[in-house]
């Protein structure tokens, strides 16, 4: 029978550098997850793409999957909905792929419900006034969303100690290379908890 590949949730808030440590992981040739791509209310952000970066979905579409059950989670967050496309990830994951979902702390939590075997990583910044300053920067939210997703933030922060793993994000490459370690480790520690090797010692 084919093993099931494994569940990796990247979670933290907003700002904190999940999606650029995730494009520096996908950017790399040797990386082996698939991307699971959310759908969202929130309109595009200049040169986002559909069906790339988000499925971009009105408010009664969304209510639709919901009503539907084809989402694996889902939640509102500062103003829009986001939710993972389930059949794409249990797809995925019955073909032995490995799927990575980069997605906001309650939706993890949902997450954990329904896969409790999954690797949980919470990226975590060096600071609150980095984390803000992050966002700031990156010159994508009204001043009103970023006063929402900070306040978002300090309830999110206080949810790592649910986490299997905290990185913390002070430069990316560094926590990119943390995320894939964990990664290897998880896989490392699965075959010994499938017995993997129990048949070859049976057999010599
Ligand atoms: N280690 C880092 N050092 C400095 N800046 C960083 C670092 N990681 C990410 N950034 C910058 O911080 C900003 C936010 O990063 P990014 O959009 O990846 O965050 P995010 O967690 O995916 O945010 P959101 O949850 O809102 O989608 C970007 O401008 C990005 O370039
Ligand atoms: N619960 C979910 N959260 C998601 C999903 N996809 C993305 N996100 C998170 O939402 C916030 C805001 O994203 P932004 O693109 O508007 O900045 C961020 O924390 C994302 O990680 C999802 O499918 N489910």
């Amino acid at each position: 029978m084919q093993e099931k590949g494994l569940l990796i949730v990247l979670s933290g808030p907003s700002g904190v550098g999940k999606g650029t440590v995730r494009k520096e992981l996908f950017s790399q040739p040797d990386t082996a997850f698939e991307y699971s791509v959310s759908a969202t209310t929130r309109l595009p952000r200049e040169g986002e793409r559909n069906g790339v970066d988000y499925f971009f979905k009105t408010r009664e579409e969304f209510e639709g999957m919901i009503r539907e059950d084809q989402l694996l989670e889902y939640a509102e967050f500062v103003g829009n909905y986001y939710g993972t496309p389930v059949e794409y990830v249990r797809e995925t994951l019955d073909a032995g792929k490995d799927v990575f979902l980069e997605i906001e702390v309650q939706g993890a939590s949902q997450v954990r419900k329904k896969f409790p075997e999954g690797l949980f990583i919470f990226l975590a910044p060096p600071s609150l006034s980095e984390l803000e300053s992050r966002i700031v920067t990156r010159g994508t939210e009204t001043e009103d969303i970023i006063r929402g997703r900070m306040k978002a933030a300090r309830e999110e922060l206080e949810m790592m100690e649910l986490y299997d793993y905290v990185v913390e994000n002070d430069q990316v490459e560094r926590a990119a290379a943390r995320v894939k370690s964990i990664v290897v480790a998880e896989h490392c520690r699965r075959e010994r908890v499938q017995h993997r090797y129990k048949k070859m010692l049976e057999v010599e």
